[in-house]
Formats: C-alpha cells, structure tokens, sequence
C-alpha cells in the first residue's frame, strides 16, 4: 500500500447554520485516507459521521481545517469521489437499471453512450444483476437496489467511493450478504473506500482501519487497526475483544481522546 496518503482530513470542523442557530457537526477531525484502503468512520448517531462524508465529496466546506486529495484541496464535488446512501429511494424510478448505471458516465462526460452501455453492463454482471439490466427500480428488492447503487458508482471507477450506512435498511441475512459482496467486489476494483456505520460488527468486518468518533460534535477518539477481521472470524475471540473495546471506548464517557493500534 502507498504511504502517502490519498486523501487528507485535516483539523476538520463541520458547522450547519440554520438562522442564527450553529450547529457543530465535527471538531477539529483528522484522519488520513491511503490508496486501496477501507477505511470505516464509526460512532453514535449525530456524531457528523455523514457530514464528513458530505465534506470529502466535496458537498459541505469545512469551518475550520482543511481537506486534500492528491495533495489538492477539495473545493466541490468531482466525479473521483462518488456516494452511495442508506435510502433504497437514490435511483430515479423512471429509468431501467441499465440506464441508471449509465446516466452518470453520460451526465459527468466520462463517457459516451456505447461505452457507458458497455460499463454499465459489465459492473451489473460484477454485482450479479445482469439480468435486470432492463428491470426498473420498482421490481427489485432494497439488496438489489443497493447492489445496483453500488454499480451505478463503480462504474464511474472513482478514486474513493463513499458510502452512507449503505446497508443499514437491510434485513441481517441480506446485509451479512452485501458486506460479502462488497468485499468480494473491493478485491476486483481495490479502489479507496470511506464507510460509515453505527455497527460495530461491520466496522470490524468491512474496514482495514477505523476511526472512532465521539459523540456530538464528533471529534476522533481512536483509530484502530482491523485488517485480520472479516465474516469468517465474526464471533472470534479476538474478533470480540475487539468489538468489546470498541463499545468500551465508544460508552466511556470520561474516556481521553487516545489513537490505539490493536
Ligand atoms: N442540514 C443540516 N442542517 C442542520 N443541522 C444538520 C444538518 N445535517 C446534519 N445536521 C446536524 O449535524 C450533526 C451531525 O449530523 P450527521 O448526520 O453528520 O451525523 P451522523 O453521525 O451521520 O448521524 P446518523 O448516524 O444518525 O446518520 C447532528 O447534530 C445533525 O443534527
């Protein structure tokens, strides 16, 4: 893995001004990004979890602090960072599968309209949905819809996908199979990758490394290491020592910012 970082979370606070209401979101959060990596952001609801994903797509400016990509900083949005949400509601219901998955290739230029069919159609294959490259939203389950989400955004090929608690609305079973899936598919296209969660359990399965934010405004409490997890060693010892600690540094109210490597 490279060791200069992709993407720079420097100092960052967030802040929503609603009226003469202000409200802080993160303060001063750091954390780095690397090449190829899984990095998980983790803490209680409110905690600015989303805001800073808001932030790295380039979406919300920060107050204070600064972010950088490839050492430029990130002034707006780009087609090099794409999100992915939690709501299953995120495809215009109007158009077929196949023509979701391609509207951002044709919108953003990135590509025309044979090779976005042609994108389209090989990533749909990657998330098994080849066969309703013609179906619209409505006749797919919420899995489907996220696996297509999850198309739709990889076939930007992006330098980092975000994603927002993307399995969050899902039964157990089916969200065990999407965090297989997407593993499965990050071992295809190995690009960066920020997910956000409230579970612990898919922190510890999905990311390389964590960073723990406090409750609201979310500053970082702790960073954690997490490659040698993944769904085979789900109920481990190790795997629930580490998930203990996390909830013991996620509860602790009196606990000190501290940066741990497992
Ligand atoms: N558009 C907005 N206007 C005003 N305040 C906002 C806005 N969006 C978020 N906030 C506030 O910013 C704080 C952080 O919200 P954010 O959604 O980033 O947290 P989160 O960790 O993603 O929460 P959750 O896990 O519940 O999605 C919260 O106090 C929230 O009320």
């Amino acid at each position: 893995m490279d060791t200069t970082p992709l993407l720079q979370v420097a100092g960052v606070s967030l802040e929503y001004v609603a009226g003469s209401r202000v409200v802080r979101a993160t303060h001063r959060v750091s954390f780095d990004l690397h090449a190829g990596e899984r990095l998980v952001l983790l803490g209680p609801s409110g905690c600015g979890k989303s805001s800073l994903l808001k932030a790295m797509g380039g979406f919300l400016a920060p107050r204070e602090g600064h972010i950088t990509l490839g050492g430029a900083p990130v002034t707006g949005p780009g087609p090099d960072r794409v999100m992915v949400f939690q709501e299953f509601d995120q495809l215009p219901p109007w158009k077929t599968v196949k023509h979701n998955v391609m509207f951002p290739l044709l919108a953003s230029g990135r590509a025309g309209r044979a090779e976005a069919e042609q994108r389209a159609l090989r990533v749909l294959q990657q998330v098994g949905l080849a066969h309703f490259a013609d179906a619209h939203p409505h006749m797919l389950s919420g899995g489907m819809k996220q696996r297509v989400a999850i198309a739709r955004a990889l076939a930007m090929q992006p330098r980092i996908l975000l994603m927002d608690e993307p399995f969050a609305a899902l039964d157990a079973l089916t969200r065990r199979r999407m965090q297989q899936e997407l593993l499965a598919l990050w071992a295809q296209v190995r690009c960066s990758l920020v997910f956000v969660t409230h579970s612990i359990e898919e922190a510890l399965v999905v990311g390389h490394r964590i960073v723990l934010l406090s409750p609201h405004p979310g500053r970082v409490r702790a960073e954690l290491h997490a490659h040698e997890f993944d769904l085979d060693s789900v109920g481990s010892p190790a795997f629930q020592a580490q998930a203990q600690r996390i909830h013991h540094l996620l509860f602790e109210e009196t606990a000190q910012p501290e940066t741990a490597a497992a």
